[in-house]
């Protein structure tokens, strides 16, 4: 049987004479416990769980909209957090670098953008870099109500209607909760196309719905591979029956002891460009799901070998309160340095000769993790096979799974996030919305605390 992960654990400082195997095997009813209980609540498709099916879903109705995506020059996707990030990932690991700069048959569909943050000079960048006439405007969210995403939408919306008038509907796909919300309401009224969002799935969970998947295959990316590498996973994980053959098992745990133990940061760490956004689409994941009554490790993007040089020294000699995690590659794109050095002057670098920049890379991940590891920094070591659907559709599945996990170990429900609608709450009156009038004074009341200590130079 191929290798889908590997997981390799060092570094661990604990209390007392107790080992990681002492720790972690202290943990293990619990964990058994939080499995069954995760598996037999997905079979029941209950609420927030539904992620647990996707990777065995019918993908006939997405194929069918993704290639009528695929027909337009690009696509400009409209969302944030659980709807942009995971699309994002998925672009930045499995299209080339540089994607949209590059001409067919390279480029293998179209151009791919996202606006994601109410940033007015993005969204104008990539509204001048289109044609609208031949682009398709994917609107993603799940409530159909977050305000940036209905802010951006209003916009293009507008813009594509002063241009094509009664065509407009037919550049729109809407992917949205399949009954309610107003996205709703608007692929019903203009009958434009549109996706549901299984009712079972929670925003940052969504990836391997319509979500993600839809424009993923319309830019090539062969989503049937993508469920192929969760469901094997999921099966992989489901026969592990004992803590230390199952790496979610001993991952979840892990996580749960470092907390206890002060160590109250979640670094991801992933070694190559194409999975810096992995690591954007982790810190939603874990962040949103982790982070409640009390607990939470808050998730640092790091990406290897940048951030050697950048961060690596606080995570050696600061404060040990990191479980570090990195992600290494093992079958990189060959790009071979040059086998023999010529000029005298550039001789000492002999040592690089004959070697390539993903040996390089490997070889500076491992290196790292040694040098953490001798100073006593946790560190948990991941490798994949390679950045492909099969490998990148498991790391999804894996990372998904262990964040539930973690959340049902410590009693919270990783599905929710209740803390993140009081500040929608207070954008809504600010910004006028009829029923939020009250939350207005509430903010002038905390932001005046705040502002009582405005410094001005
Ligand atoms: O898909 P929606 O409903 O627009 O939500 C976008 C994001 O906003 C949140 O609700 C809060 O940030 C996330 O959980 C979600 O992924």
């Amino acid at each position: 049987m191929d290798e889908l992960l590997s997981m390799s654990i060092g570094g661990a400082i604990f209390s007392g004479n107790s080992s990681i195997e002492d720790e972690i095997d202290r943990l293990s009813i619990k964990i058994e416990e939080a499995d069954v209980h995760l598996r037999e609540k997905g079979r029941d498709d209950a609420d927030g769980y539904g992620w647990v099916n996707l990777p065995y879903q019918d993908l006939t109705k997405i194929i069918e909209t993704a290639d009528w995506l695929a027909r337009s020059d690009a696509i400009v996707q409209i969302g944030i957090g659980g709807s942009a990030l995971g699309n994002r990932m998925l672009v930045n690991a499995l299209l080339p670098p540089f994607y949209n700069e590059l001409e067919a048959p390279l480029r293998r569909g179209p151009r791919f953008y996202l606006l994601e943050n109410s940033d007015p000079a993005t969204a104008a960048a990539v509204l001048n870099r289109i044609d609208v006439s031949k682009t398709a405007f994917v609107v993603v969210s799940k409530s159909g109500s977050t305000t940036e995403t209905i802010a951006h939408f209003l916009w293009v919306w507008q813009i594509v209607r002063d241009k094509l008038g009664n065509k407009a509907q037919e550049h729109f796909l809407v992917i949205t909760d399949p009954k309610k919300g107003a996205l709703r309401k608007f692929a019903k009224a203009t009958g434009c196309r549109s996706l549901g969002i299984p009712e079972s799935v929670g925003g940052r969970y969504s990836v391997l719905t319509s979500v993600g998947l839809a424009t993923a295959a319309a830019v090539g990316i062969d989503i049937e591979k993508l469920l192929l590498g969760a469901r094997q996973m999921d099966q992989r994980l489901a026969m592990r029956q004992q803590t230390w053959e199952n790496p979610a098992w001993a991952l979840a745990a892990l996580n749960v002891i470092h907390a206890r133990l002060g160590r109250n940061m979640a670094v991801m760490m992933p070694y190559g460009d194409g999975l810096l956004a992995f690591a954007e689409w982790f810190a939603q994941l874990w962040g949103e799901s982790l982070g409640k009554n009390g607990f939470g490790t808050t998730p640092v993007r790091a990406l290897g070998a940048i951030d050697q040089h950048s961060q690596l020294q606080l995570y050696m000699e600061g404060p040990d309160d990191k479980l570090i995690t990195m992600i290494d590659v093992q079958n990189r794109p060959g790009f071979e340095l040059p086998r023999k050095i010529e000029d005298d002057v550039l001789r000492e670098f002999d040592f690089l000769c004959d070697k390539t920049l993903g040996d390089l890379l490997s070889i500076e991940a491992r290196s790292t993790a040694s040098a953490l590891i001798k100073a006593g920094k946790p560190v948990v070591y991941l490798k994949i096979p390679e950045i492909s659907e099969i490998y990148v559709g498991a790391l999804v599945f894996f990372y998904e799974y262990v964040t539930a996990l973690v959340g049902l170990l410590m009693d919270i429900n990783p599905f929710d996030q209740p803390g993140v609608e009081q500040g929608k709450r207070y954008i809504y009156s600010l910004m006028g919305r009829p029923g939020y009038q009250e939350y207005e004074s509430e903010v002038e009341k905390y932001f005046g605390i705040c502002s009582k200590f405005e410094i001005i130079v």
